[in-house]
């Protein structure tokens, strides 16, 4: 079956957050089971810096949306994933897509992710006419489904199309004054409560789910969670409406790329606890904190926001660091959050490193060269910070949300558990999974050790989750809904 991966991140080509991670790694894993399968993504400048666009290969120079308003064209580049055949499509035209990924103005946003929709179907129309399902991720691309249904439905080749709809993050939705229909090329009846309209404004993510033919999201509890009022961000309603299509499907990590035994991405290899404690050595005189191998390092990669659940951090970090322990923290995004960060460095230089930029190199040294690595967040769609972690042998400690309770079990004794976690969230609960957490380092180093061991057994790679999307994707192309 033919499918194509639109996203508006994919790695490595421009990350900002997981669904990058997800996008560079699962069309190849499909690849492997033998689907044919491609990705599209906007041609953001920052490509540019970052790789040699001249081995791109121009497909077409001028092409154009079919139903927006912004009718300029674009030019169409294509390369391959890395180590894949997975081709991939790249959508340009630099007025549209600025210097970042995600541009902070609003209008911006939904004349870019529109743009780059409806462009998609000008692709998929012309360079991948056999395709059958498209599956698309989050709001920005949510539209797609909107636009095949209500403008291309007669279409002799759209119209055949099937949507998968993955939502990543719920939080994030697309909300739009209601004039964007007319600039996006869609007509302003669907400004009613059974489409797109959403407490006066349009939401592009409640379009998607309500017109895509299958909807899943990254973990099983995830896509539970967010049928009910406190995790569905007002759209807890539309979702219990589309219950009987909605799935969820734990992401994986790439195995391949991240290999504890390649010394590729960490200081040195980790095949026992001994590498494990050289990784850490490394990080500490990376990161000028003093070189004690048996002050255990936790550590925190993540954007700064409040999903993350670092007012709880906040709270506790003060009395955290009243025990012999370092904290790396590496992160951008609010502001309040990154000052008190460094602020917090300032005050205990010799136990927080506080690393407010992205920066994936050091990601992953820090991912081999902690020893517990947290993530409280307030909800976690699937959550590849801890899968990374524990496949460096890191212990996680968690919140017990969404992907976080399906990946991290919580350790009684040597034979059982991978990690530390707490449910309510409050301060004072995660503070105590930290303390279990630390006891079990400083007392009981023996379970620690077979703890670390049993963690890197732990197979999160994407074969399984790539057979359950095939399976989506077939669910897809013969359960196709008419609008
Ligand atoms: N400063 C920095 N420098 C370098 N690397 C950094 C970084 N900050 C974050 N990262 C990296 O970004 C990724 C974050 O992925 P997550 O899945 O943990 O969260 P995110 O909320 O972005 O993703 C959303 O989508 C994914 C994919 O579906 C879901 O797993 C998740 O729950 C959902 O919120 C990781 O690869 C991490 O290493």
């Amino acid at each position: 079956m033919k499918v194509g991966y639109v996203s508006y991140e994919v790695a490595p080509f421009a990350k900002v957050g997981g669904l990058a991670d997800v996008a560079g790694a699962l069309p190849k894993y499909l690849e492997k089971i033998g689907e044919d399968v491609y990705v599209i993504m906007p041609f953001h400048s920052i490509i540019e810096k970052k790789f040699d666009t001249s081995k791109f290969t121009l497909e077409k120079e001028e092409m154009y949306p079919n139903s927006h308003s912004y009718n300029k064209p674009f030019s169409l580049y294509s390369y391959f994933l890395p180590n894949s055949n997975v081709k991939i499509y790249f959508i340009k035209n630099s007025d549209i897509f600025g210097k970042d990924v995600y541009e902070k103005e609003d209008e911006r946003l939904a004349l870019q992710s529109s743009y780059f929709s409806d462009g998609v179907l000008s692709v998929v129309k012309e360079f991948e006419k056999d395709t059958e399902v498209l599956n698309i991720n989050d709001w920005q691309t949510a539209i797609i489904s909107v636009y095949l249904k209500i403008n291309y439905f007669e279409d002799s080749i759209l119209g055949k199309i099937s949507t998968v709809l993955t939502i990543h993050n719920l939080g994030y939705q697309g909300i739009f004054p209601p004039e964007m229909l007319e600039i996006i090329g869609l007509p302003t009846y669907l400004y009613n409560v059974d489409a797109l309209e959403f407490y006066g404004n349009i939401n592009y993510l409640k379009g998607g789910i309500l017109f895509a033919d299958i909807i899943n999201t990254v973990s099983k509890t995830y896509s539970e969670e967010i049928q009910t009022a406190e995790y569905g961000y007002k759209l807890d309603g539309v979702l219990r409406i589309r219950s009987d299509k909605l799935y969820g499907i734990i992401n994986g990590i790439d195995y391949e790329k991240y290999n504890p035994l390649n010394e590729k991405n960490i200081f040195s290899k980790i095949n026992d606890y001994s590498g494990k404690i050289k990784n850490k050595l490394s990080l500490q005189k990376l990161l000028k904190l003093p070189q004690k191998e048996d002050v255990p390092i936790i550590s925190l990669i993540s954007r700064l926001v409040d999903q993350k659940g670092l007012d709880l951090v906040k709270e506790v970090s003060n009395y955290l660091l009243l025990y012999d322990v370092q904290l790396v923290i590496l992160g951008t995004g609010q502001e309040g959050y990154e000052n008190y960060f460094k602020k917090l460095q300032e005050k205990y230089p010799n136990k927080v490193s506080a690393n407010i930029m992205f920066d994936e190199d050091l990601a992953f040294k820090i991912y081999a060269g902690s020893d517990m690595f947290l993530m409280p967040s307030k909800y976690e769609p699937c959550g590849l910070g801890q899968m990374y972690a524990m496949r460096y042998g890191t212990v996680p400690i968690v919140r017990y949300t969404g992907g976080l309770s399906d990946t991290v079990r919580e350790y009684y004794n040597p034979n059982s558990g991978t990690g530390f976690g707490f449910y309510e969230y409050e301060p004072c609960k995660m503070l105590m999974a930290v303390s279990k957490a630390l006891y079990q380092y400083k007392i009981k180093k023996d379970n620690w050790i077979k703890l670390f061991e049993n963690i890197m057994k732990q197979d999160f790679s994407y074969e399984n989750t790539a057979k359950q999307y095939k399976e989506l994707y077939k669910m897809a192309s013969s359960n196709k809904n008419r609008w």
